[in-house]
């Protein structure tokens, strides 16, 4: 069948057609070259500066060899284009170049030593361990393994990350500078969330950011930071925070609340009914008081008009289908899930950008 025929007729639609599909295939050169930027420290470098940043400072300040001088003005073209980097004037200096670099919103999240960076993120995702997986995305599809990542490695990305410190360094690293934003956001948006409540559990809640967090804003409150035994086994309870090393398909500390941030989206319907339960066990079985479950986790949905954000979100279903076993739902599938564990009600405040609080109730 052929669509474009070549008699003229079509030939814009063919070009723009061609135009879509090479800027989807080069979708990797926007990561790659953000990637590199960042592991020569180009943030860094032009913040350190303090004021626009001229090429020929630039390239004399990064980690290159003379023979690569040349390159640094088309990498850095590039990434004004995805606007990570602008030119401002420079009023006066020796090196006679009018304009220098300067960072935008976007760089400044990704200086090292900034809390809420998301370099670490980006360390973790674009390194080929795992971006092997999507190598394998559609082998996966033929055979009965649980992840592309399995299918890529072997083993489960858990399993992988107990053997490679440095990925492992990254992920939590990763998961903790989301989690200081998030939590940042919640408690000045949400205090009410956590008013009345004597005790709370972080399930998942890795090397325990969140909980230092909140014990610190909450002193009256008692938080378990709870985790697989091996990622709590180091770290030492601290006034009103305590860390309790365990298994969430097994039991959770009983507690008025339970907090799973960024727990459900990586797991399949199924598992989430069967941690949602355990929940229900762990709040239930607190002395008689009724308490809550409170998530935090994107609530897919359908705006017209907000384009990037679709896309992030379906970037993020991906992500889960490829190294976990989970999903992105949207407020029909979390109710279903909510209902089957046995819960009654519950209650979203929108709350970080493409993710809400869920409050849900027995
Ligand atoms: C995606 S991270 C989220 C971390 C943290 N809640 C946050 O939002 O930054 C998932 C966490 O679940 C933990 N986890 C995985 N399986 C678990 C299990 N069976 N029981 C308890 N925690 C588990 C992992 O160790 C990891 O810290
Ligand atoms: O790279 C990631 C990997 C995982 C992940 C992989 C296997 C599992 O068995 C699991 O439970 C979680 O979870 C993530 C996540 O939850 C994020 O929000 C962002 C990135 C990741």
């Amino acid at each position: 069948m052929d669509y474009f025929g070549n008699n003229g007729e079509h030939d814009n639609e063919l070009l723009e057609a061609q135009a879509h599909a090479w800027n989807h295939i080069f979708n990797f050169i926007n990561s790659g070259s953000l990637k590199c930027a960042i592991q020569l420290g180009i943030p860094d470098v032009i913040h350190e500066h303090s004021k626009p940043m001229t090429l020929t400072k630039l390239v004399s300040a990064l980690p290159i060899h003379p023979s690569k001088s040349g390159c640094v003005y088309r990498l850095m073209r590039m990434l004004i284009h995805s606007g990570f980097f602008a030119l401002q004037k420079v009023p006066e200096n020796e090196d006679q170049e009018q304009e220098g670099y300067v960072l935008t919103n976007a760089s400044k999240i990704l200086l090292k030593d900034c809390p809420l960076s998301v370099t670490p993120f980006l360390l973790a995702m674009l390194d080929p361990i795992l971006l092997k997986p999507w190598d394998c995305f559609s082998t996966w599809f033929g055979n009965d393994d649980s992840t592309p990542f399995k299918t890529a490695h072997g083993m489960t990305f858990w399993e992988h990350a107990g053997h490679e410190p440095k990925l492992n360094h990254f992920f939590n690293e990763a998961m903790a500078s989301d989690a200081r934003l998030a939590t940042s956001v919640v408690i000045h948006k949400c205090k009410d969330v956590f008013e009345g409540l004597e005790t709370l559990v972080d399930v998942g809640g890795g090397t325990g950011t969140v909980s230092k967090a909140i014990s610190k804003a909450f002193p009256h409150l008692e938080c378990i930071d709870f985790d697989l035994p091996h990622v709590v086994a180091d770290l030492k309870d601290d006034g009103n925070l305590k860390y309790v090393g365990g298994d969430m398909f097994e039991a959770i500390p009983p507690a008025d609340a339970i907090l799973l941030k960024w727990i459900l989206h990586d797991w399949n319907d199924e598992e989430c009914v069967k941690i949602l339960k355990k929940c229900k066990e762990a709040i239930t079985s607190n002395g008689g008081k009724t308490g809550k479950v409170i998530i935090i986790d994107m609530m897919m949905e359908n705006k017209k008009g907000n384009e990037e954000s679709i896309e992030t979100q379906l970037f993020f279903d991906m992500l889960m289908m490829v190294l976990a076993t989970g999903k992105e739902r949207d407020e029909k599938e979390w109710a279903m899930l909510f209902q089957e564990a046995g819960f009654t009600d519950y209650k979203i405040t929108p709350i970080l950008g493409l993710r809400s609080l869920i409050e849900v109730y027995p």
